[in-house]
C-alpha cells in the first residue's frame, strides 16, 4: 500500500512538471472552457462524453509529445536533423488529435446551440483547420 501511495505521489509530481509546459497549460485551459461551455449549454450526455474524451486525448498526446521532446533533449542536447524530424513528428501527432477534437467539439456545440445539422459544424471546423494548416505550411513549416 505504501508503495502504491509513493507511486501516486511520483505521478502527481509528474503532472506538476507537465503543468510547467506552456502548450499543456493552454490546452488545459481550452479544454476547461469547452467542458464548462458544454455543461452550460447542456449538451447531450453522450456528446459530453465525447467532449471529455477529446479534451483528455489532446492532453495525453501533449504529455507524450513533451516526454519525447525531453528525452530527445537529454540524449541529443545539440542540433541534430534527426531530432528535428523526431520533434516535428511528435508535435504533428498532437496537431492531428487537436484537429479531430476541433471537428467533434464544433459539431457538438453548434448542433446544441443552433440546432444545426452535425455536418454544419464539421464543415465549419474543416474551414478553420484548412486556414490553420495553411498558416502552418506557409508561415513556419519547413522540410
Ligand atoms: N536538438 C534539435 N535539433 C534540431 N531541431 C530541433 C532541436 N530541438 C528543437 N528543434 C526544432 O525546434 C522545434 C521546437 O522544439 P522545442 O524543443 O523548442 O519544442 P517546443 O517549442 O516546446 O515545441 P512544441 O510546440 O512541440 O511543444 C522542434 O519541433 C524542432 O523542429
Amino acid at each position: 500500500m505504501r508503495k502504491f501511495v509513493r507511486s501516486l505521489g511520483n505521478a502527481t509530481n509528474g503532472i506538476k512538471h507537465l503543468l510547467r509546459e506552456r502548450n499543456f497549460r493552454i490546452q488545459l485551459v481550452i479544454g476547461a472552457v469547452i467542458l464548462s461551455l458544454g455543461a452550460l449549454i447542456q449538451v447531450d450526455k453522450n456528446d459530453y462524453y465525447w467532449l471529455l474524451f477529446c479534451t483528455f486525448m489532446v492532453l495525453l498526446l501533449e504529455g507524450i509529445n513533451t516526454l519525447i521532446e525531453k528525452l530527445a533533449d537529454i540524449l541529443r542536447p545539440y542540433y541534430d536533423e534527426r531530432v528535428r524530424v523526431l520533434k516535428d513528428t511528435a508535435a504533428s501527432v498532437v496537431l492531428l488529435g487537436s484537429a479531430v477534437s476541433v471537428l467533434i467539439g464544433l459539431s457538438i456545440i453548434l448542433q446544441t446551440i443552433f440546432g444545426s445539422h452535425f455536418a454544419v459544424g464539421l464543415l465549419f471546423g474543416i474551414i478553420i483547420l484548412v486556414v490553420f494548416f495553411s498558416l502552418g505550411l506557409f508561415g513556419g513549416g519547413r522540410e
